[in-house]
């Protein structure tokens, strides 16, 4: 991901994430603790720093001031501090794609006795610096932006700072903590009042570098002056990385989770209250209070989650969690919008605009809101190609989204993930793979087993049916009724697999029948099926998804082998056996576990998968069904095939009370399948216009 041209994911969908994560060191409190240990005085040791891109802005910062590092590992430092007076860098300190970097720095260089420049990347370029000038500048300090419209470079001269009382215009971490960092060095006393709580993780770390802080109502009170001794910090996981594991757990259902040692700071934590809200199935666990940040393990088990309003004094406490709360209301039941977050549109991107953007993408309908936006929550979504715009957080919270397509999903410019949690991509791989891709053995396996005790046994075990991930498309019909074509119609349209099951049964009848086994003789052909080896894989043709069926390590050919007279003739005898429908009944099922399914058949909108809310049947008069059939140079007794189908006692050729039924008599393939994807856009999948 990280390295070579051009940077993009393939995201694989994947029904649940199962496992254990320990995500990296906070980014905020590494930043902080560099800043702190680097100003202190004696040497301070920091544990889980993360070594992402915006913290190594920092740290390089500080070594080019003459700060010595010791490293031990990538998450392990050891810095000597330079007692609150740094060196003058020789040319400007890169801030790379980091806001709350540039905005703490700038508070403790207007504070050095030396002109310094802070510079960033195109992202950092277009921030707003205005909101720290305006307070610096009360402190006295001498600070101007170098860029149109208060934007960076920041360009600082040596002045002496004196406290103010600030009231903060914008509830802002990196704005309350610029001052607090400049109010160290200022004369008297620095208040900084904050109508809602922001993070306070800078209160917390002066406090572990000796530094006291009186806190009350708001109230952020500094004495300046106060010396910073050396440290011994530990960094917790960061809450803000880990959010994108716990939105995801908490929205695929049968999900199962643990985060381990993740910081807990509930200024930090609103992500949980409003999952909660939602629906979520979240234990909390504090395990130790790290002199100052609390942190301990969470366990999140996933759930059809609703749709909620996030708005008001909650945003700040989820600023970073909003493009996966976005993600997550999109996977939700109903509408979930987000108000009053207008501060998404100065982040590394626009984020509104970016995930707005992208949920379209993905199919979702979402109304932009000029501090927000309104989503439309679904099951599921299609697979799209996407940009991060250059943003982490929006590249890893599309990650998550593309779990949720029916295909692949591509996220172009995914270097960026890198500035706040390397090692993302092998954590998504880790998660999503513990959920079985290779799901060829194990439904065999699984049959095999069931027919075991089929044969010879006299009570037929039910089969126990869990909740299917992804939505089934049921066309069953009468022969030559235009199933197979149309049912393949609808897959290419949707992007989702085509399983024909009437091949299923024809394919092991031909096999029965090379065998040369008598298909009247029902306990030889079940005792014969007890010894093939059936599995099924997923062939991509182009841009069509289509499930074959393997028997015995070989494929059958559609024509010569499926479509024989012999095969014709024999394969309703052998369907209309119950143990046999019984011993493919799990096999059909299993697919639908692995992949959206168009799945064709006689039985499957009534015994198969009687729970989808999508079925349809068709059918057509029976000469306008035998000439199909003629044409199509097929010898096939299609009157005699349906009364068998019709009759037998074993799941019967019907159709479902709650089917849509089709005459497709006059009716050309094409009008059928714009009908049925009309039906099916009216229910809610996300079909373009263009294609329903
Ligand atoms: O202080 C901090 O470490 C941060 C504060 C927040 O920014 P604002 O203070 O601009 O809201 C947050 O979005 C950012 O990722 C980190
Ligand atoms: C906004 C973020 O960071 P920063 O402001 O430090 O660039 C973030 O990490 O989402």
């Amino acid at each position: 991901m990280a390295s070579g041209t051009p940077s993009y994911l393939i995201v694989e969908p994947c029904p649940v994430i199962k496992g254990e994560i320990e995500v990296p060191g906070d980014k905020s409190i590494s930043h902080r603790a560099i800043m702190l240990a680097s100003l202190a005085r004696g040497k301070s040791k920091i544990r889980h720093f993360l070594p992402s891109e915006d913290c190594l802005c920092t740290l390089k910062a500080f070594e080019a001031m003459g700060v010595r590092v010791e490293k031990e590992g990538k998450t392990t430092l050891f810095v000597e501090g330079k007692s609150g007076i740094l060196d003058p860098p020789f040319e400007a300190l890169d801030c790379g794609n980091s806001g709350t970097m540039m905005r703490l720095m700038a508070g403790i260089l207007s504070a050095q006795p030396f002109y310094s420049r802070l510079v960033g990347d195109r992202s950092l370029s277009r921030r707003p610096m205005h909101r720290i000038i305006e307070p610096l500048r009360l402190m006295e300090a001498k600070i101007r932006a170098e860029g149109e419209g208060n934007t960076p470079p920041l360009f600082i001269e040596p002045s002496s700072l004196k406290g103010i009382e600030y009231k903060l215009p914008i509830p802002s971490a990196q704005v309350k903590s610029c001052i607090l960092f400049a109010g160290l060095f200022a004369s008297g006393i620095t208040r900084v009042i904050e109508s809602v709580p922001s993070r306070d993780h800078t209160e917390r770390l002066f406090e572990q570098f000796g530094v006291r802080t009186l806190r009350e109502n708001g109230h952020i009170v500094l004495h300046g002056g106060m010396k910073l001794e050396s440290a011994d910090i530990v960094v917790p996981g960061d809450f803000s990385s880990a959010a994108f594991w716990i939105g995801a757990a908490a929205a695929l259902p049968n999900s199962e989770l643990r985060v381990r040692s993740v910081g807990l700071n509930p200024t930090r934590t609103g992500l949980i209250k409003i999952l909660l809200r939602m629906g979520a199935q979240i234990e909390e666990f504090v395990e130790s209070d790290m002199k100052g940040e609390p942190i301990g393990s969470l366990w999140i088990r996933g759930n059809k989650l609703k749709g909620t309003v996030i708005e008001g004094d909650e945003i700040v406490g989820v600023i970073d969690e909003l493009p996966i709360l976005a993600v997550v209301g999109a996977l939700a039941e109903g509408v979930t919008e987000i108000r009053n977050a207008q501060e998404l549109r100065v982040k590394e991107t626009d984020r509104i605009k970016a995930i707005v953007t992208n949920l379209r993408a993905f199919g979702v309908e979402v109304e932009e809101l000029v501090d927000g936006m309104r989503i439309q929550g679904r099951d599921f979504v299609q697979p799209a190609r996407v940009e991060s715009f250059g943003d982490h957080r929006i590249a890893m919270a599309f990650a998550i989204l593309a779990l949720r397509a029916s295909r692949a999903s591509r996220i172009d410019d995914v270097d960026c993930i890198s500035t706040s949690y390397p090692g993302f991509e092998q954590d998504l791989n880790a998660l999503t793979h513990s959920f079985s891709k290779d799901w060829i053995e194990e439904p065999n396996k699984k049959i095999r087993g069931f027919i075991e005790r089929l044969t010879g046994a006299d009570k037929l075990e039910p089969v126990k049916k869990k909740e299917i991930p992804y939505p089934v498309i049921t066309i069953d019909g009468t022969t030559a009724s235009g199933k197979s074509t149309v049912a393949q119609e609808i897959a290419k349209a949707l992007g989702f697999t085509y399983f024909n099951t009437g091949a299923l049964y024809r394919a092991v009848t031909w096999r029965i029948l090379s065998l040369g086994y008598d298909v009247h003789d029902e306990e030889k052909v079940v005792e014969a099926c007890s010894r093939l080896k059936l599995r099924c894989a997923i062939q991509k043709i182009d841009s069509f998804y289509k499930a074959t069926v393997i028997l015995d390590e070989r494929v059958p050919d559609e024509k010569t082998d499926l479509r024989s007279a012999e095969v014709n003739a024999a394969v309703s005898i052998v369907a209309s056996y119950a143990r046999i429908r019984e011993w493919l009944l799990p096999f059909q099922r299993e697919l639908a576990y692995q992949t959206p399914l168009v799945v064709e058949g006689r039985d499957m909108g009534s015994v198969v998968f009687p729970e989808s809310p999508y079925k349809f049947f068709l059918d057509a008069q029976l000469e306008e069904r035998e000439k199909r059939r003629e044409k199509q140079g097929e010898k096939d007794d299609v009157e005699k095939r349906d009364r068998l189908d019709q009759s037998r006692s074993s799941a019967p050729l019907l159709c479902p009370a709650d089917a849509v039924r089709l005459d497709t008599t006059k009716l050309s393939i094409e009008k059928v399948v714009d009908k049925i994807l009309d039906v099916l856009w009216k229910k809610g999948l996300p079909i373009t216009k263009s294609k329903a």
